[in-house]
């Protein structure tokens, strides 16, 4: 099954095989891995290799790093481990420049005023993760996204009890990690609540061959965000938040 519907959703932290049977099952758009140091949920390239050969070609891996070697990045690019490029650390905007010739970039910010809005409002990475922490599943002030100008994943403590409040902000993307575990574990549960309570609409999914031919390349992927972009912009205009 392939979920079609205006937002993305992530699913981040896969590290068995298990959760990805279970993410199959319920399909969210992408699929993180983290290889981040010091994470509990980190796997190493191995292991990324494995899982994302079971996982389903249209979902999109999504590599999670912090303040990494470009080159290491590289590498899991080049042998189809990861789609996409998801940066949480210090890196500057020339790496953000750089590796955005390899794969779409998504860079995380923390959000603690406006203040850290103006940097992600500026970034050169295709997307932007606003979130307050780092998979540690605490929320920061939404109302501070109110306003905000270009297409955003909202993450950072979602979870199926206030995935509904979150999208009805209509970020471009939701991204989950402590929300869909039990005792840090990933709960196939916790993930089709997820789903069901962010409104995701599941469609039969396209033929194998035309998900590889037709897969979120970088050119979709900026055209899903433009469009969501328009969308939010249209829809903002009567909003009684401005
Ligand atoms: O999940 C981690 O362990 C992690 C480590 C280092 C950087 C980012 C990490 N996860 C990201 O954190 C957010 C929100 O997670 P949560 O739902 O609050 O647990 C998400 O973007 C993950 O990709």
């Amino acid at each position: 099954m392939e979920r079609r519907g205006i937002m993305q959703v992530k699913f981040c932290g896969l590290r068995t095989m298990a959760d990805v049977e279970a993410a199959n099952r319920v399909h969210p758009d992408m699929a993180g891995f983290v290889f981040a140091h010091g994470s509990s949920r980190r796997i190493d390239a191995r292991t990324a290799a494995l899982l994302r050969s079971r996982l389903d070609p249209s979902i999109r891996a999504v590599g999670v790093f912090c303040d990494q070697d470009p080159a290491a990045i590289e590498e899991l690019v080049k042998n189809g481990i990861i789609d996409m490029i998801q940066l949480h650390g210090q890196e500057s905007e020339e790496m953000v420049r750089q590796l955005r010739r390899l794969a779409p970039v998504i860079r995380a910010f923390r959000i603690r005023s406006v203040l850290d809005l103006e940097a992600a409002r500026k970034t050169r990475a295709d997307m932007v993760l606003l979130d307050a922490g780092a998979g540690e599943g605490k929320t920061f002030d939404w109302s501070l996204t109110a306003g905000f100008d270009r297409p955003y994943i909202l993450a950072g403590g979602l979870t199926p009890e206030n995935v509904r409040i979150a999208a009805a902000l209509q970020p471009w993307g939701l991204d989950v990690s402590s929300g869909i575990e039990t005792r840090g574990r990933k709960d196939p549960g916790k993930m089709q609540a997820f789903m069901e309570a962010a409104g995701c609409r599941r469609i039969p999914a396209p033929k194998r061959e035309m998900v590889r031919q037709d897969g979120m390349g970088w050119a979709r992927f900026l055209l899903l965000a433009a469009s969501t972009a328009t969308g939010n912009r249209k829809d903002r205009k009567g909003d009684s938040r401005k």
